[in-house]
């Protein structure tokens, strides 16, 4: 372990996760934090880790393989337990132990039915041998009974192995919807670059997480009670030497793939990332095809997609060079099974045991000898080509709990006392001393002293990227304040300040998810009537999408948020997004050159109906003509400096 807490293994930390946030998330983690020990997530293994992925995202191979599979076994062991606590204390279906315990039962029973199935040779051998015409025919009855349940008892299980992959889906989905989808993680991971594709890690690799653990984990439990019990047999009928041969093989086998795992889960994670990234190539180039089109960067964006596939490609390839050395190993071992059954069978009939029995007798026991230490064996193997698809999951669990780690790195970091804090209630949005940053560290604005009361509208203005917005992200809480301190308005128990964002956003659903969105605010649920939206639409200036949606029927009409943004130019979506502040009609409202697209009598329009609805603004703008409608102004001079003072 030691080189790779050198300083040089640290240098190739990507900030992927900061040391700090990580620390946060030993110290002040959720539930299922607290479940995985501070030993797991210990800075040790994190530098590997990180030092780690980021070799394998370079597609290289930096380090001693012994030292990772090490700190592999370790970190990773932590997170599958953690994977496992979440799916076994699951609240959407009451856990998923019994169904797990259901499914090994099954396979269990079914695993009887094998054992039947596998015995019918021996069973042929005696009768046909022996020449018993009255037992062939209940045999073969038997025979075709046996095996038809057989079929009818895998497909059953592959049925409830699907089941089970869709369930813990579910339940690995949900857990994840619920510490991402809230603040403070959601804000901070989505928009940031601290671990990669999230969105990927959520719809995709759980799935495929899930899938391949539906499949593997029943094999793998059920293997011990049926190595157990075909050992029995295989000693019963060859001796002690017949198990401990295969035993031996098997701890070969076992030593052998423990060496060709790790490098496949490390690719696998590269391969994921690699394919986040082309994915988000393309979906980016879906939501902007019109401005690609105005510029025509067609060309450019294809050469752009191309060497996000070829990425995609090498790690693919990159996998496949990995599985091929563990694919040579599980099959050389699954074939060579079959040669030290044959070893087992041959030893005691050469030493003379079964010299007493008949031809008959002696074929039957041949043919059961061979399907007890054959069956042994193929369990053997089983097990070492589980493991081979357990490194796949490995790969997906270690994305979807860095994820979870990020999640709670970001939770605890909310918690602690950073420079700035968020003072009492009030009834007024105050800044004292505020100083704000940039998550670089850059100080864009310092020691802002500032008041806003009812009716005391303010207009921030200053150059671009003076930090005009980011004032209004450190007032939300989207940042942390730096220093000094920031109270907000509230009523009903929450903040009275609607923050409107500088990019309009259109939700998929009807006319009137849109004018209620977020469905409840600042602890508020309102009922949107067929007279609130038509109000609305015109206060906004927007009557004529009442009649685009056909009047109050098509009100409820759902449309993909794609369809809507078709539908509505960007003026207008500004104008649906004001007409939101005016439905929930705030104490105050943030608005972010929330008219940056309209025309001057719009923007009069949608200003002197919120102004008439009570609203106190605190706008940004760069439109000199909104100064009219706002009593005071906050310059900021782009140095960390500013000037308040009356417009005028
Ligand atoms: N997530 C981030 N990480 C690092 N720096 C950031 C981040 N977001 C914004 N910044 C930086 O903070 C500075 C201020 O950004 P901000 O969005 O507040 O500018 P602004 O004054 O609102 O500009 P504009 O008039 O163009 O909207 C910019 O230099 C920007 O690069």
């Amino acid at each position: 372990m030691s080189d790779l807490n050198s300083p040089a293994a640290r240098e190739m930390h990507t900030g992927e996760r900061t040391p700090g946030a990580q620390e946060a998330a030993v110290g002040e983690g959720g539930r299922e934090a607290a479940v995985v020990d501070s030993a797991c997530v210990s800075m040790d293994s994190f530098s590997v880790d990180t030092a780690e992925a980021t070799a394998a995202a370079a597609g290289g191979e930096s380090k001693d393989d012994g030292a990772w599979q090490f700190a592999v076994g370790r970190v990773l062991l932590c997170r599958v337990r953690r994977v496992c606590t979440v799916l076994l204390s699951g609240k959407g279906h009451a856990g998923l132990g019994p169904w797990c315990m259901g499914l090994v039962a099954g396979k269990l029973a079914a695993e009887v039915v094998y054992y039947y199935a596998g015995t019918l040779p021996s069973e042929f051998y005696k009768v046909l041998g022996e020449r018993d015409a009255g037992g062939f025919l209940p045999l073969l009855v038997r025979c075709m009974a046996i095996v038809a349940a057989a079929g009818a008892s895998k497909a059953a299980l592959e049925y409830a192995s699907g089941l089970l992959g869709v369930a813990i889906r579910q339940e690995l989905t949900q857990h994840t919807h619920m510490r991402y989808l809230r603040r403070p993680g959601f804000y901070a991971v989505a928009s940031g670059s601290t671990v990669d594709n999230p969105d990927q890690r959520i719809t995709q690799d759980i799935e495929r997480l899930a899938s391949g653990s539906a499949e593997v984990l029943p094999e793998l439990l059920i293997a011990p009670f049926l190595i157990a019990y075909y050992s029995v047999r295989c000693w019963a009928i060859a001796g002690l030497f017949g198990p401990l041969a295969i035993y031996v093989y098997f701890g070969i086998g076992v030593v052998a793939t423990r060496w060709a795992m790790p490098p496949i889960i490390r690719q696998v994670c590269a391969l994921e990332r690699a394919e986040g990234d082309f994915r988000f190539h393309h979906v980016r180039a879906g939501e902007f095809a019109e401005p690609i089109a105005f510029f025509g960067g067609e060309e450019r964006e294809c050469k752009e997609a191309d060497s996000a596939l070829a990425a995609v490609v090498g790690a693919q390839r990159r996998v496949l060079w990995r599985q091929l050395r563990l694919g040579l190993l599980t099959q050389i071992f699954s074939y060579l099974g079959s040669t030290v059954s044959y070893v087992v069978i041959g030893i005691p009939i050469i030493m003379g045991r079964y010299d007493d029995k008949s031809g008959a007798e002696l074929s039957s026991l041949i043919s059961m000898n061979a399907f007890v230490s054959i069956y042994l064996i193929f369990r053997f193997s089983t097990v070492i080509e589980q493991v081979k698809r357990l490194a796949d999951v490995a790969g997906y669990v270690t994305r979807v709990a860095q994820l979870w780690e990020e999640l709670d790195g970001r939770a605890s970091a909310a918690g602690q006392p950073g420079g700035g804090r968020r003072g009492a209630r009030g009834t007024a949005i105050v800044a004292s001393g505020l100083a704000v940053c940039a998550p670089g560290g850059a100080q864009l604005v310092s020691g802002l002293d500032l008041e806003v009361g009812p009716g005391d509208s303010l207009l921030i203005t200053g150059r671009t990227g003076a930090g005009k917005t980011a004032i209004l992200r450190t007032l939300c809480g989207l940042w942390p304040a730096a220093g000094g301190e920031v109270r907000l308005p509230h009523a009903d128990g929450a903040p009275d300040v609607f923050f409107l964002p500088q990019t309009p956003y259109i939700v998929g659903g009807s006319l009137r998810d849109q004018i209620s969105y977020p469905g409840s605010w600042g602890g508020r649920q309102r009922e949107c009537s067929d007279g609130d939206i038509g109000s609305l639409l015109s206060a906004v200036g927007l009557a004529r999408l009442g009649s685009v949606v056909g009047g109050a029927p098509g009100f409820d009409q759902r449309r993909p948020a794609q369809e809507w943004l078709q539908l509505l130019s960007p003026g207008e979506q500004q104008k649906i997004s004001m007409a939101r502040v005016l439905f929930w009609r705030p104490a105050f409202a943030a608005l972010d050159e929330c008219t940056s697209a309209l025309d001057a009598a719009s923007e009069e329009v949608l200003y002197r109906a919120l102004l008439s609805a009570g609203i106190t603004p605190v706008s940004i703008s760069h439109h000199e003509s909104l100064a009219r409608f706002h009593r005071r102004q906050l310059r900021l001079d782009g140095c960390g400096g500013y000037v308040l003072g009356a417009v005028g």
